[in-house]
């Protein structure tokens, strides 16, 4: 026997694989049999060229190997037929498999003894089906892949979306302008203010409102909604045109119009874009009448003066040609009664009566409220949450401090004063009354402190905010007017001198600080008086990863009403100020603000109903924080003007205010009103 046949009989029976070996039975000279059907293919090999053909025909496929026991067996039964009628059409689908490959490989040269081809010839001529089926499979892999990494990507910076067809999120800001046009300008503007790459909620949320879709967005304070906003605008504008606003963007309080506005205006330099904000109502209803020239693009407003103005006969303002709507603090914006703006945003939803309009909410926090009126009313909506919702910033060191009485908070307050702080702080209490009063006991400390409050004139208040911005200011005596959305650079302390009025207020309060990546520290004093919401608060706290008592968190939970009862009317409190009350009056210290008169505001009389968010108050006679006396001003006990003296009464605070005046002069403060 030689070599070849005994190769051969050890060969007998096994399967040969001439995808693979083709090379080999080339090399080989294998003849193809003449027969088509499959079972006789391999038969007819003559691997060896030896012209004798001994090999034992082989099974064709595992599947007709099973075929065959199976029907050795004989076996019948209903699982058996439908597992046969199942391997049939298995066999049936390989075998054209295996046919077409046959005719392939053979080259269609029939009768001419079978003329092996490489694998590579193969390939070359194509395995068309298989190619496609693998195109799909391949396909369909990549896309199982990039979806994958996507998921990645979300997880990594907690991004949860929920709706259908959600764009994939950017990862770079130059990605805005590949993929969706963004006016490279607006880039160069965006890396001029040092922002390089988006946060988690400019991720997601930027390419959804580029593609239009409808949102409502949910991320952490401080982390940058204002731009996820205001990007996809500007570039969905494209540049500007004289139709008229074609977006809106509503804030709940003057003080964050205008940081908007700003923001807007500095993304746009050079673009060419007309922001405009909401002034005075009568210079508004000349600019943006039916009359005037519509060379705007984009507007910010409160919702009192814009509802003002569109309630005029004619509308002083005309927001058809509105394309997107932005609703910031939409929480804030969707609450009603007194201190919310329902009624107001539906009169504004109502005027953006143009058939393109695209509406997107925005908040730190979100109310089922909120989200039941999206689902209804927004088209295809997707909401972007970014990590928990309703949950308190992660750079903030939070603190509860039991103070046991009022008396014991100004003594708290002054230790940490008298301890040493790093300024600017952020000092909240719960009225325009108790801004005054804390600012006149504070006023004593040789600090610089200043009160805002909307009692306040416009002009004072964008004064104090602008020397909180400069660090004129060191402490900042506020109200809920600046609880939200406000970004001050660099914030180091939020002091809740009075308890919030429920969760969301504190997540917005202590906000303030611990912004855009930043750290910073929270001090909530607590009196008996706040233990209904101590849990609550307490609940944000442990969230944030912050330490907390745990008798705390077993306090009993109150009533939801309770706690809307709460949010409206806070606890009533003791007075803050130590000085008698016939003092204050007689000085004219005001610290009380008896002898202020209340003046209806042009924005009608919601903004009375809504002071402490957006009021101005106007009118020929003004006194803020019954400063003003006639022809002379005070600002919260900072006097000017040459007669000062006049105001100084013989009173024991007087003297003290003398005194602080001496030292506010060695630190000047340009803005004070
Ligand atoms: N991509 C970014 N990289 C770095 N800083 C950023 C980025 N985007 C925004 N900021 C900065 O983060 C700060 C906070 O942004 P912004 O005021 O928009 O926060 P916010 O999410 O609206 O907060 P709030 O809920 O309190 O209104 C700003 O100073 C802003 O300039």
């Amino acid at each position: 026997m030689d070599a070849f046949d005994l190769f051969r009989k050890l060969g007998a029976g096994a399967k040969f694989d001439f995808k693979r070996f083709g090379r080999d039975a080339d090399r080989f000279k294998g003849v193809r049999s003449e027969q088509k059907d499959g079972s006789g293919l391999l038969s007819g090999i003559d691997f060896f060229g030896t012209g004798l053909n001994h090999v034992q025909p082989v099974k064709w496929t595992e599947e007709e190997a099973e075929k065959n026991e199976e029907s050795e067996d004989g076996a019948t039964g209903k699982r058996k037929r439908q597992d046969e009628a199942k391997t049939v059409k298995k066999t049936k689908k390989k075998k054209e498999d295996a046919l077409s490959d046959t005719e392939v490989a053979c080259g269609g040269q029939q009768g001419e003894g079978i003329l092996w081809t490489s694998s590579a010839d193969r390939k070359s001529k194509g395995l068309q089906k298989m190619g496609r089926d693998k195109d799909k499979t391949s396909m369909k892999r990549l896309k199982q892949l990039h979806q994958e990494k996507v998921n990645r990507v979300r997880a990594l910076h907690r991004i949860n979306v929920h709706g259908c067809d959600v764009p994939d999120p950017v990862s770079t800001f130059s990605e805005l302008q590949s993929e969706y046009g963004l006016n490279p300008r607006v880039l160069q503007n965006l890396s001029s203010a040092g922002l390089t790459t988006p946060t988690p909620i400019q991720m997601q949320a930027i390419p959804l409102m580029m593609h239009g879709r409808e949102l409502l967005a949910c991320a952490p304070t401080g982390s940058g909604k204002t731009l996820a906003f205001c990007l996809p605008l500007l570039t969905h504008l494209k540049q500007p045109a004289n139709l008229g606003f074609r977006a809106l963007i509503i804030s709940p309080t003057r003080e964050l119009a205008s940081q908007t506005h700003r923001e807007l205006v500095r993304l746009s330099e050079g673009v060419g874009f007309r922001v405009h904000i909401l002034d005075k109502a009568s210079i508004a209803a000349k600019k943006y009448g039916p009359n005037s020239n519509k060379k705007y693009d984009i507007l910010v407003s409160t919702p009192n003066r814009l509802v003002f103005l569109l309630k005029q006969d004619p509308p002083a303002l005309n927001l058809s040609s509105v394309e997107w709507l932005v609703v910031d603090e939409s929480d804030k914006l969707f609450e009603d009664g007194r201190g919310g703006f329902r009624d107001q945003l539906a009169a504004v939803f109502q005027a953006c009566s143009g058939p393109r309009v695209r509406r997107a909410l925005y908040s730190a926090t979100c109310v089922p409220d909120v989200e039941q009126w999206c689902r209804l009313n927004l088209d295809n909506l997707v909401s972007v949450n970014i990590g928990h919702r309703n949950a308190a910033v992660e750079t903030v060191k939070q603190e509860l401090l039991f103070v046991g009485t009022e008396n014991g908070k100004l003594l708290a307050m002054r230790d940490i004063i008298k301890k040493g702080f790093l300024p600017p702080m952020l000092v909240f209490v719960q009225s325009i009354e108790r801004a005054r009063e804390l600012f006149h006991e504070l006023v004593y400390e040789g600090i610089n402190v200043d009160v805002i409050h909307a009692d306040r004139t416009q002009q004072q208040r964008d004064n104090v905010i602008s020397s909180f911005r400069s660090g004129d200011i060191w402490v900042l005596i506020c109200t809920a007017l600046l609880a939200r959305g406000i970004d001050f650079k660099g914030v180091n302390l939020v002091l809740n001198y009075d308890f919030p009025t429920g969760a969301l207020e504190y997540i917005h309060r202590i906000g303030r600080t611990g912004r855009a990546g930043h750290t910073g520290r929270a001090v909530t004093f607590f009196t008996e008086d706040d233990k209904p919401l101590l849990r609550s608060i307490a609940n944000v706290i442990k969230q944030a990863g912050c330490p907390v008592p745990d008798f705390m968190l077993g306090f009993k939970k109150i009533h939801s009403k309770v706690k809307r009862q709460l949010q409206k009317k806070p606890p009533k409190r003791s007075t803050i100020s130590t000085t008698p009350h016939f003092l204050l009056k007689k000085g004219g210290g005001g610290a009380a603000g008896k002898g202020e008169k209340r003046i209806k505001s042009a924005d009608g009389p919601n903004v009375e109903k809504n002071k402490g968010v957006d009021g101005q108050k106007k009118g020929k006679k003004k006194k803020a924080d019954g400063q003003m006396k006639g022809k002379k001003k005070r600002a919260d006990g900072q006097m000017k003007g040459k007669k000062k003296a006049e105001n100084l009464q013989t009173t024991r605070k007087d003297a003290t205010v003398q005194g602080t005046r001496i030292k506010k002069k060695e630190r000047p403060n340009k803005q004070a009103a």
